[in-house]
């Protein structure tokens, strides 16, 4: 999806601290930026993220949590329809995409709420941000908020993995330990969760399907090694921090679809 033209190192001062980016311009006619940003006490360790636009005044900055298994590039196609006036972000979480060096603790969902808070405040937000997360990313995005809701302005959350109390099939088998129903491990159930996935159907060449196979294979074992401490650490206590949502005060959106089979 991107091409990239040149890579240089940025320093952007900003209110109160300089930091230092590793920019690579990327030729996305959406006009985005990818950026690295490298953590202050590990620096093998690069969170990527995409951004359009500049922070203003008044008016929140967008930022956007991928679900399990996803990258930052889901939201692109999101993104080129904000007007260009709003400030977007969208991260690749530990594990994910091009972030790298994140160590097995970062599979722990509070901790990525953490990294979160500190990546948040190393870029320097004027304004509380608009929290937008898709699937695993909405329940981030809801605990983030839980434990830092001074840093939001407001939240979307889209089709959240359920509560054990609504437990789904799908959870169920992934609860279980058959992840291959979300992490294929053949072409067969690969391009069978394709259609799962997509009400809408999307006209898919296997050829095509092929090439994207190959690639999900190279993350295969270390989105298992997350979705096993996901369900170990942070399923059981998914239903008590939506149960808490209703102290949140401000605005949320929530978008689940009834048919809906995760
Ligand atoms: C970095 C790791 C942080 C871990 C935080 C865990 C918080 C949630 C706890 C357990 C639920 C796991 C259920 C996963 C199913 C999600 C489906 C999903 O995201 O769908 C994809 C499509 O595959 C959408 O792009």
């Amino acid at each position: 999806m991107f091409r990239i033209r040149q890579m240089r190192k940025l320093r952007v001062t900003m209110p109160g601290r300089t930091i230092e980016i590793y920019t690579k311009i990327s030729m996305h006619r959406a006009g985005i930026k990818k950026h690295f940003l490298p953590m202050d006490d590990d620096m093998n360790a690069k969170l990527c993220y995409c951004e359009k636009g500049v922070e203003v005044v008044g008016q929140p900055s967008l930022v956007f949590i991928h679900g399990f298994s996803s990258s930052k590039s889901t939201w692109l196609s999101v993104i080129k329809h904000i007007p260009d006036r709003y400030h977007c972000i969208a991260v690749d979480l530990p594990g994910h995409g091009e972030t790298v060096g994140f160590n097995e603790e970062y599979y722990i969902a509070t901790n990525v709420v953490d990294l979160l808070k500190q990546f948040f405040d190393r870029l320097n937000f004027i304004e509380p941000i608009c929290l937008v997360g898709g699937s695993m990313g909405g329940a981030i995005a809801a605990m983030f908020a839980m434990k830092y809701p001074f840093d939001v302005g407001m939240i979307c959350v889209l089709s959240p993995p359920p509560g054990e109390e609504y437990e789904t099939d799908m959870v169920q088998q992934l609860r279980l330990g058959k992840y291959h129903v979300i992490l294929p491990e053949t072409f067969k159930q690969y391009y069978a969760l394709m259609k799962i996935l997509s009400k809408k159907k999307i006209p898919f060449a296997r050829s095509l399907a092929k090439t994207y196979f190959k690639i999900h294979l190279r993350t295969l074992n270390q989105h298992k090694r997350i979705l096993q401490i996901a369900f170990e650490y942070d399923y059981p206590n998914l239903g008590e921090i939506y149960r808490q949502l209703k102290y949140l005060m401000c605005p949320t959106l929530i978008i689940w679809g009834r048919e809906d089979q995760v």
